[in-house]
């Protein structure tokens, strides 16, 4: 053994030709921690020093090769000052070029995911061998950062100015074709022949076959492209990046800058340029809240890994009604592997959920995605019936009959009579309370909520409820059925509205109010859109569907009269009792034509403003400040009561079923990373400052605490 230490091993193998190891001690995965850095340079000193070592393989102990940088280190080292930031990728990168100046080939065997800095890794070798398994990528922007360990300097110097671009700037993560047909690496070979094919290509460059000097000396230089040429490219780029991201996402924009500055410049030169761009964009709103969001959903995967470990087994479900959800919910189930049945009380019913499988399944056949064989395993593991045969081997059931109390009592009543005692029911309700479904039921405690979101195959995440009577076991089943699914849950207890329609809501309830003070509701949406929010309020309302809005918005103010009740005509109801339900009928706040694809486009419509005219006040321009902070404090300090009210257990899941379940904007971080980045004091004051308005306004006990001790929700 030429070196041992807790992350990185170099161990001579025959020949000449050593292996230099990344295999983490105590983790499951490898990643660029700080220790694992010093490590790799103490590695790199051993190689040094050593004369036996004419040749280098580079591998994993484990199924990964490198995830990357340890995320978990970075909300710490994004708060300090940017020329510490940029110390510190410089810092890390006089290691990685030390490793690259070696004079011996070096080549990576890259047998499982190599993102960000572990792809960065591959890149400092001379040449890179790829198993068939493995996937590959720089997904930093992800994260509102670019990557920062010569990423932007090798990546254009090995494969060009575009590609690099592609890679960099979509952050996506990349299959083996792609890999090599882009060039960012050599050789595709199967699993176990990786390891042989990376000394093969080793033995070549030490035979003199392969000039390694001459492709490493390609990482050194400047770019090759003539200054013209070079110019074209990255003008070309860039616009394309700025148009794909947004200006609310700077990173993929600002990383296209830095390869631009750098790309007439040596590597170290380069290096300086990018250590300098990534501190700046590290200390970015941006950056701060999707590393958050990160950590969020790490935090919420750990706590749903705990519960679940309780868990029943789950080889067979049923789902009851083959609506849009049940249909939806069918197909998610058979798609992930857990055959179900599906049940209604009309034929019709269950024929066009079936054929609603079918479509989104060849829609996948037809992208590639998935072979007929597959399609046709997926659909014979959906199993649509009339009646309750077979119901005694089913371990989950979920309800998604129609909206209405007791019609969902007497079929989850009936079902129970037909499961073994340990079946588990859960319901798909939107706005029923599970304590008051489960009075209905023998066994209330193997019963609880299992609310998906419209279209179920898209949307990430299912609300998981715990009724009063609700056992742990069934908690955890639920969860690890969702998960099962491909989903996020997020666990949360009883009350109107659950976690996510109780927060949006009040947001609606907002939006009521600033078109009753005259504000024009196409001003609100564009307000909103430019915000981050994927549609504005009344276009959500219209793609919701007015009548359920409505519908709900009642079930809300019923819960929580003190706050959601209104002493006025709101907007909705005005579209609702006009018949507008928005686009199931063709016209809401806003009237659908059909495209050229046959979507629904949204045009404007005089007749909306007719409409409201009784109940609105003139119409004025509002300031956008104005408007989204009177959008926005309903729904932030709602969040705050449901962290107050123990309806969620942590800042981190509530901003997480904020994302997931309707779409608030990432890069923003969630209601709570939200209120945190205006500061806990300055939000309470601008809560006051709206108090006017009503209940909604008003900044709750714990928004007042944290404030008065100058806390936040996140650490
Ligand atoms: N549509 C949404 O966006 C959405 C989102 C979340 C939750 N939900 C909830 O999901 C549930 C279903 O909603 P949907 O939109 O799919 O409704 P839907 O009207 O499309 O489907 C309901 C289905 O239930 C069937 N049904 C009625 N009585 C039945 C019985 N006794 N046994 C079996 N099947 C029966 C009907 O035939 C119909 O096919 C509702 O509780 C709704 O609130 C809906």
């Amino acid at each position: 053994m030429i070196y041992q230490g807790n992350a990185v091993s170099v161990q001579l193998l025959d020949d000449g030709i050593a292996e230099l190891k990344f295999d983490l001690q105590g983790e499951s995965v490898n990643k660029f921690n700080r220790a694992t850095l010093e490590d790799f340079q103490k590695a790199i000193d051993a190689i040094k020093g050593s004369d036996q070592i004419k040749g280098l393989i580079v591998t994993s102990g484990k199924k990964v090769f490198i995830v990357g940088a340890d995320i978990t280190e970075f909300t710490e080292m994004f708060a300090q000052e940017e020329a510490e930031i940029a110390k510190w990728s410089r810092e890390a990168n006089n290691i990685f070029s030390a490793f690259e100046d070696l004079d011996i080939p070096k080549v990576v065997a890259i047998n499982g995911f190599a993102m960000g800095g572990g792809l960065e890794m591959c890149l400092v070798c001379d040449f890179r061998v790829m198993s068939e398994q493995a996937q590959i990528g720089l997904p930093e922007v992800k994260l509102g950062i670019f990557p920062a360990f010569g990423g932007t300097v090798r990546m254009p110097r090995l494969v060009g100015v575009d590609n690099a671009v592609e890679w960099i700037a979509t952050g996506a993560q990349q299959r083996p074709e792609k890999a090599l047909k882009d060039g960012v690496v050599d050789a595709v070979v199967k699993h176990d022949d990786l390891h042989n094919a990376a000394i093969d290509l080793v033995k070549q460059c030490l035979a003199g076959k392969i000039d390694f000097r001459a492709k490493r000396q390609e990482k050194l230089e400047p770019l090759t492209l003539p200054p013209m040429e070079n110019m074209m490219a990255f003008q070309t780029c860039t616009a394309m990046v700025m148009q794909q991201a947004g200006k609310n996402y700077p990173a993929p924009v600002e990383a296209v800058k830095v390869m631009q500055k750098a790309s007439g410049m040596k590597r170290e030169e380069a290096l300086d340029v990018e250590a300098q761009g990534f501190a700046k964009v590290a200390k970015t709103p941006q950056a701060t809240a999707l590393v958050g969001l990160f950590l969020a959903d790490q935090q919420v995967k750990k706590v749903n890994g705990k519960v679940a470990k309780t868990a029943k087994d789950i080889q067979q479900a049923a789902v009851l009604g083959a609506g849009i959800m049940g249909g939806g919910i069918a197909f998610q189930s058979a798609l992930k592997g857990t055959p179900i049945i599906m049940k209604d009380i009309a034929d019709k019913a269950l024929d066009l959920g079936m054929s609603e499988a079918s479509k989104l399944l060849a829609k996948r056949v037809a992208k590639g995605k998935m072979d007929a064989a597959k399609m046709g395993k997926v659909l014979s593991s959906i199993r649509p019936t009339l009646n309750y045969g077979d119901f005694e081997n089913v371990n989950v059931i979920v309800e998604a009959v129609v909206e209405n109390t007791k019609v969902k009592q007497a079929v989850l009543a009936e079902v129970e009579e037909k499961v073994a005692d340990g079946t588990i029911l859960a319901s798909n309700t939107s706005t029923i309370s599970i304590t008051k479904l489960a009075e209905a039921l023998k066994k209330p405690e193997n019963f609880g909520g299992m609310h998906f979101f419209n279209p179920v195959h898209m949307m990430p995440l299912v609300e998981v409820i715990r009724g009063e009577k609700t056992s742990d076991e069934t908690i955890a089943t639920l969860v690890a059925y969702a998960q099962k699914m491909g989903k996020n849950p997020i666990v949360v207890n009883d009350c109107p509205g659950f976690l996510v329609n109780r927060v949006l809501f009040p947001y609606f309830a907002g939006f009521g109010m600033l078109v009753r003070d005259g504000a024009d509701f196409q001003q609100v949406d564009k307000v909103m859109q430019k915000f981050g929010w994927p549609m504005g309020p009344a276009y959500l309302l219209d793609v919701v569907g007015i009548d359920t809005g409505v519908h709900a918005a009642k079930v809300m103010a019923d819960g929580f009269p003190d706050r959601m009740q209104h002493d006025f005509k709101d907007p909705t109801e005005i579209m609702f009792e006009n018949e507008r339900y928005g686009q199931k009928n063709g016209i809401g706040f806003y009237r659908y034509e059909q495209d050229k694809k046959g979507k629904p486009k949204k045009v404007a419509d005089e007749g909306s403003y007719e409409l409201l005219k009784p109940i609105a006040a003139e119409r004025k321009e509002f300031d956008a400040e104005e408007i989204i902070a009177r959008m926005m404090i309903p729904m932030c300090t709602e969040t705050v009561r449901c962290l107050e009210d123990n309806i969620v257990g942590s800042a981190a899941e509530a901003d997480m079923a904020m994302i997931y379940g309707i779409g608030f904007p990432p890069f923003r971080g969630g209601p709570l990373r939200y209120i945190d980045s205006i500061g806990t004091k300055a939000f309470a004051d601008l809560c006051d400052k709206y108090a006017h308005l009503g209940a909604l306004y008003e900044a709750p006990q714990m928004l007042k605490d944290k404030a008065a001790k100058g806390e936040s929700f996140f650490a």
